[in-house]
């Protein structure tokens, strides 16, 4: 016992080790602040990030087909079909054998590929540990994906029409993930509005308090 308290005191002060295998849904409208908080809880927890937007936009730069089938529908602010992204995450998760756990931004979008997600973790032997649900009012979202449209490079964040299209997909389709998870009582609601750091401590703070 005394053992395991020193070697964790030890990793304490570089990275908090996983002892498990622990998932983490980071979920929330477009412009929540996922891929900022992505970063640093990756970081801290040692996670491997997976972001479907970033693999898409990875495809699209790459000029591959799926990229130029992406591109149209992400250019709409409309969700690329299930079964693509699915088998982006598949994947993705048999390309990580060793992954301490996975931090999922931006997936999953729809219940139907929820429930996907869950029978891969399955098969993996493992679950999703957390969902962490960011609250930001709407006219937070808009503010925050102009100005990321400035640097982004993302023409999805330039349109204001765009964007309220992605965020209307989102009440419509999305949402209801959290309900999905609510019925295994697993979503935690996180402030989403004030500084990164205050934003990363509570996250911090209900991951370890799972752990
Ligand atoms: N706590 C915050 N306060 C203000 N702006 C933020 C905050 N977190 C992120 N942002 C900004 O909001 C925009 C969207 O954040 P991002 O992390 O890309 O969101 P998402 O991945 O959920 O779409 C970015 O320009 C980012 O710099
Ligand atoms: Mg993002």
């Amino acid at each position: 016992m005394e053992t395991v308290l020193v070697a964790r005191c030890i990793f304490a002060t570089q990275a908090t080790p996983l002892l498990t295998m622990f998932n983490i849904i980071l979920f929330g409208p477009p412009g929540s602040g996922k891929g900022t908080q992505s970063e640093m809880l990756i970081a801290k927890y040692g996670l491997i990030h997976l972001s479907t937007g970033d693999i898409l936009r990875k495809e699209i730069a790459a000029g591959t087909p799926l990229g130029l089938e992406a591109k149209s529908i992400m250019d709409k602010g409309e969700l690329v079909p299930d079964e693509v992204v699915i088998g982006m995450i598949s994947s993705a998760l048999e390309a990580n054998p060793e992954a301490k756990g996975f931090l999922f931004d931006g997936f999953p979008r729809t219940t139907a590929q929820a429930s996907a997600l869950d029978k891969l973790l399955q098969l993996k032997g493992t679950e999703i540990g957390i969902v962490l649900a960011l609250e930001v009012s709407e006219e937070e979202l808009v503010k925050r994906l102009l100005n990321r449209g400035l640097t982004s490079g993302r023409s999805d964040d330039t349109n204001e029409v765009v964007i309220t299209a992605r965020i209307a997909e989102y009440r419509k389709k999305t949402s209801a993930v959290a309900d999905y998870y609510q019925q295994f009582d697993k979503v935690k609601n996180i402030q989403g509005e004030g500084s990164v750091e205050e934003i990363f401590t509570l996250l911090s703070n209900e991951i370890d308090s799972r752990l």
